[in-house]
């Protein structure tokens, strides 16, 4: 395709649909525009033979989006700074040679009014309400239909949670402070963790957001004994709550079920509330109900789960769509407590609700009932404020970790990225913290492979020398191989084949392509009928109970589970994963590879993921120390209504 001549006359004319057509076809041969989007448009053609070409680009570019993150398309941001907003060609890539056209190019001449009005205009397109039209114009966002109905439902969900307080009994008050006397702050700091607790004594959803190891499980225990605590003596529910844990991943699940295991036998509660207490955290897709080969759920507003309360982890990577649903079949009585890292980088697919939601946390002040309550029931004095959002009493951050102390580097180099502070971010590499370490590896692939082959040899030995499935399971999580790009030589795609092969000639295992023992991969698509979710991760090994054929096996509460490799419709390898698709997930040793060069896709968001996802050893491979600097000063923007309903909240109570 690269030597098919392309020109193009930019006359003032309205470019014409024929050529927008062509444009497509090269965007999707391309690789820039998905099929999906491109079919979507033909389909919008079918159905309207008159629309014109901007309004079928504006759908094309909305339906883009959304594979980007956006839950819709913003028309002004679009015509500001088309490349950086549209990532077409891809950001990751350098400008093509060829004589390709471009979105801008049928932009030109064009301001957001006008094109807004010819979109109204369009049979195809609605304002916002009940309807059938494929798209939605709300103001200036453009919205597939779905997504603005999953927009809505989220916010007016969300909304109904908002304020009407529970009662809270006083007699909490003494087992509250008692769950939380070792926390004695020796400053005058609050003690966020009590704060948090007691603020959702009172709510149907409270939001807790922090950074690794600052308490976040450790609190909603703690509250969940406390509510239990309370049910469990009322007379009229001697039976105590329904409590429900979830997470959107099954690694998610499976750690959320470690720790509340964990936090649960160090309580100082009687033996009862920790029996009524859950161990076991679901993926969200199980707790909901997938259904294979629909997207619709066995749990929705007319059969909603059966529950009084949710505690929902990783909360930052559920998308719109799952956080409608969820949101539609929850009982309206029901708690729901969100659990997440409000700075780390928001779902795969579209939406960022928990960021949103989060956006005033480092600052927030709380109503004068919340600080009532504050006061009375857990002693802490706080200054109200009088004119606060209705969303404030339901968020609290909580700031200090317990797993990063001031000796940590990895908390040092996390700290200054969330603060975009490029200063102390290098003065973290020259304080000598034992835990991190800088590869220098400009132009040294394969210094990169040496680090990556020298995380990996011991599980590769424990493998040769017989390790069962469950003992390899659990060291995969003691390495991993993080990279910010897809593509090129420091992306997941180069970095894979180079470390199998590398593994490969140095004989830790016998093939380096297809199905081979010691491939590590990745579950990419959710298959409920195999009960296995994207971001699985799983192991081939010989299995001992089918005459050592190989199979695919995944870590589950009662072990290690064989899958026939032929049954994984979408998985990848995963000896190197994308930081996006290590959220969820921690190790121990982390080895986080960054592009040679400065590029758009890498932000602040995208590095504190990288960097937090290590445990107790970090190390950075990248080009120079431009690459961070420029990283740490670029944020992750993701087009939405919703972030404009949480900004109308925070005015509401104000004007
Ligand atoms: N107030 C506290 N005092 C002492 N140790 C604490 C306190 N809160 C939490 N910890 C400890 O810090 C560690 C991390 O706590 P926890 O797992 O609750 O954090 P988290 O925010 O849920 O972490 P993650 O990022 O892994 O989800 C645990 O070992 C826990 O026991």
């Amino acid at each position: 395709m690269s030597d098919v001549q392309y020109s193009l006359t930019l006359e003032a004319a309205p470019p014409s649909r024929a050529r927008l057509f062509e444009s497509l076809a090269w965007w999707e041969a391309l690789g820039w525009l998905r099929a999906l989007d491109a079919h979507f448009v033909r389909f919008l053609a079918e159905h309207d033979a008159q629309a014109p070409a901007e309004v079928l680009l504006a759908a094309a570019l909305a339906s883009h989006q959304l594979g980007r993150g956006h839950v819709c398309l913003a028309l002004s941001r679009a015509l500001s700074a088309p490349r950086d907003v549209l990532s077409l060609p891809p950001l990751e890539e350098n400008a093509p040679q060829a004589e390709v056209p471009l979105p801008e190019d049928f932009l030109q001449g064009l301001d957001s009014a006008t094109w807004a009005a010819r979109l109204a205009a369009s049979p195809l397109v609605a304002p916002p309400g009940p309807g059938t039209t494929p798209l939605v114009l709300a103001g200036e966002r453009l919205y597939l239909r779905r997504y603005w109905s999953a927009e809505r439902a989220v916010a007016t969900h969300l909304g109904e949670r908002l304020g009407r307080p529970l009662p809270v009994e006083a007699s909490l008050a003494e087992p509250l402070a008692r769950l939380f006397a070792a926390n004695a702050a020796p400053d005058d700091t609050p003690d966020w963790q009590k704060v948090a607790c007691t603020l959702a004594l009172r709510n149907r959803l409270t939001i807790i957001s922090g950074g690794p190891g600052t308490g976040k499980t450790t609190t909603v225990t703690r509250l969940l004994a406390l509510l239990q605590t309370q049910a469990l003596s009322s007379a009229e529910s001697s039976h105590g709550l329904r409590i429900q844990l979830a997470a959107p991943t099954g690694k998610a699940a499976a750690r959320l079920s470690e720790s509340i295991a964990g936090a649960v036998q160090g309580l100082d509660v009687g033996d009862d509330v920790k029996a009524a207490l859950p161990r076991e955290a679901l993926t969200l897709h199980r707790l909901l109900g997938a259904r294979p080969d629909t997207r619709r759920f066995r749990h929705h507003a007319g059969h909603p789960l059966s529950l009084d309360l949710l505690v929902v982890d990783e909360a930052s990577m559920v998308d719109l769509e799952l956080m409608a649903a969820l949101l539609e079949a929850m009982p309206a009585e029901a708690r729901l407590i969100l659990l997440g890292d409000k700075d780390q980088l928001a779902s795969v697919e579209a939406g960022s609700v928990l960021g949103d939601l989060c956006a005033n946390a480092l600052d927030q002040s709380y109503s004068p009932h919340a600080c009532d309550v504050l006061e009375q029931l857990a002693g802490i004095s706080m200054t109200a404020d009088a004119g606060c959002s209705p969303l404030a009493d339901h968020v609290v951050m909580l700031r200090k970790s317990y797993r990063f102390d001031a000796h940590s580097g990895i908390g040092a180099l996390a700290a200054a990225t969330n603060a975009g502070d490029v200063t102390a971010f290098r003065q973290a590499w020259d304080a000598g913290y034992a835990d991190i370490q800088w590869l220098s590896a400009s132009r040294d692939q394969a210094a990169v492979e040496r680090a990556a082959l020298a995380g990996y040899r011991d599980l590769y030995r424990r493998i040769a020398a017989g390790a069962t499935p469950t003992e390899a399971l659990e060291r995969l999580g003691d390495f991993q191989v993080l990279c910010a790009l897809k593509r090129g030589p420091w992306g997941v795609e180069g970095l894979n084949a180079r470390i199998a092969t590398r593994l490969w000639r140095e004989g830790f295992i016998d093939d380096h392509q297809g199905w081979y023992a010691g491939r590590p991969v990745m579950v990419t698509r959710n298959d409920p009928q195999l009960g296995l979710y994207n971001g699985d991760i799983g192991i081939v090994l010989p299995d001992p109970e089918a005459q050592q054929h190989l199979r695919v096996f995944f870590a589950t509460a009662d072990g290690a589970r064989a899958v026939l490799p032929s049954r994984l419709e979408a998985c990848e390898t995963v000896f190197a994963m994308t930081v996006h698709k290590s959220q969820g997930s921690e190790f121990d040793h982390v080895l986080f590879v960054l592009p040679e060069h400065a590029n758009p896709i890498l932000t602040r968001e995208l590095v504190y993921t990288g960097i937090t996802r290590a445990k107790r050893r970090l190390t950075l491979a990248g080009g120079d120390a431009r690459v961070m600097d420029s990283a740490l000063q670029r944020r992750v923007v993701r087009d939405s209504g919703f972030a404009d309903w949480v900004a109308a909240l925070q005015q509401e109570e104000r004007s």
